[in-house]
């Protein structure tokens, strides 16, 4: 069965068609990667299955339910969890508060110890715990945030431009984390710019241009795709 299954998905703001009759299908397991120019409505995407937007027509369905009318917080309890492009850490906490504040309406006491301290050593911020997070490096807070948003285990997490602004040994060390992740059976969506990471991680890539699906398939099928590269990969991204 599908994880994620987007069926004719039409959103508007105002005269502006910004996400228009998309389908598509996330088989559970999968790292799938959205691709497209700036406003292309990839961040919108997001936002419609999170339940941030609600489409004009089409629907969301998540592991079988149709969760189209759902509000954000009952589809975070399903299983879905985001992180969005800027980061939302608390800066004057510590990195370790930070993690207990994520995870402590599931964990208490040792145990809630136990799963901060397991976290720190995922994200590779263990030696930082008591580093205030408005400190941390850039790269770091990206991690942190990704460390929130998988806290409570979702089964897809979406993530959105997960290595803007990272050095490419960071960006390879999120690609990394990403497909530890993808390991224990967590499947992904992500939003990117950069096609080294996409390369690194993506099952499956889709192209959004317009705010529709314009090419879908692996990344070698993308990449050699010339229509693609017209509207993408040949300009900033080549
Ligand atoms: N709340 C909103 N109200 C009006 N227009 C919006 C709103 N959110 C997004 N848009 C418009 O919708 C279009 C798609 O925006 P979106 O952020 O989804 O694109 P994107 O593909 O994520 O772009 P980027 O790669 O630059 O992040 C843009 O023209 C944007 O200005």
């Amino acid at each position: 069965m599908s994880l994620l299954e987007l069926r004719k998905l039409n959103k508007h703001f105002g005269g502006l068609h910004v996400t228009n009759a998309v389908d598509l299908t996330l088989e559970a397991g999968e790292i799938h990667c959205l691709i497209g120019p700036n406003g292309a409505g990839k961040s919108t995407l997001f936002r419609l299955i999170l339940g941030e937007h609600h489409p004009g027509s089409g629907d969301v369905l998540f592991a079988g339910e149709n969760i189209t009318a759902l509000k954000a917080f009952a589809r975070i309890r399903r299983g879905l969890s985001v992180k969005f492009q800027v980061p939302g850490v608390f800066k004057g906490l510590s990195v370790r508060q930070n993690l207990e504040i994520a995870l402590q309406s599931r964990h208490r006491g040792r145990e809630l110890e136990a799963e901060i301290d397991r976290l720190l050593v995922f994200l590779g911020l263990a030696s930082e715990q008591a580093q205030t997070a408005g400190n941390l490096s850039h790269g770091q807070k990206q991690w942190l945030e990704i460390g929130m948003a998988i806290s409570l285990k979702p089964s897809l997490l979406l993530l959105d431009e997960p290595t803007a602004g990272m050095s490419p040994e960071e960006t390879h060390m999120t690609g990394e984390m990403v497909q530890r992740l993808n390991a224990d059976g967590m499947t992904v969506l992500a939003i990117e710019h950069d096609m080294a990471f996409v390369r690194q991680v993506a099952q499956r890539v889709t192209v959004l241009h317009l705010g529709q699906v314009f090419a879908q398939g692996s990344i070698d099928e993308i990449v050699a795709d010339e229509r693609v590269a017209a509207i993408y990969l040949g300009q900033a991204h080549a």
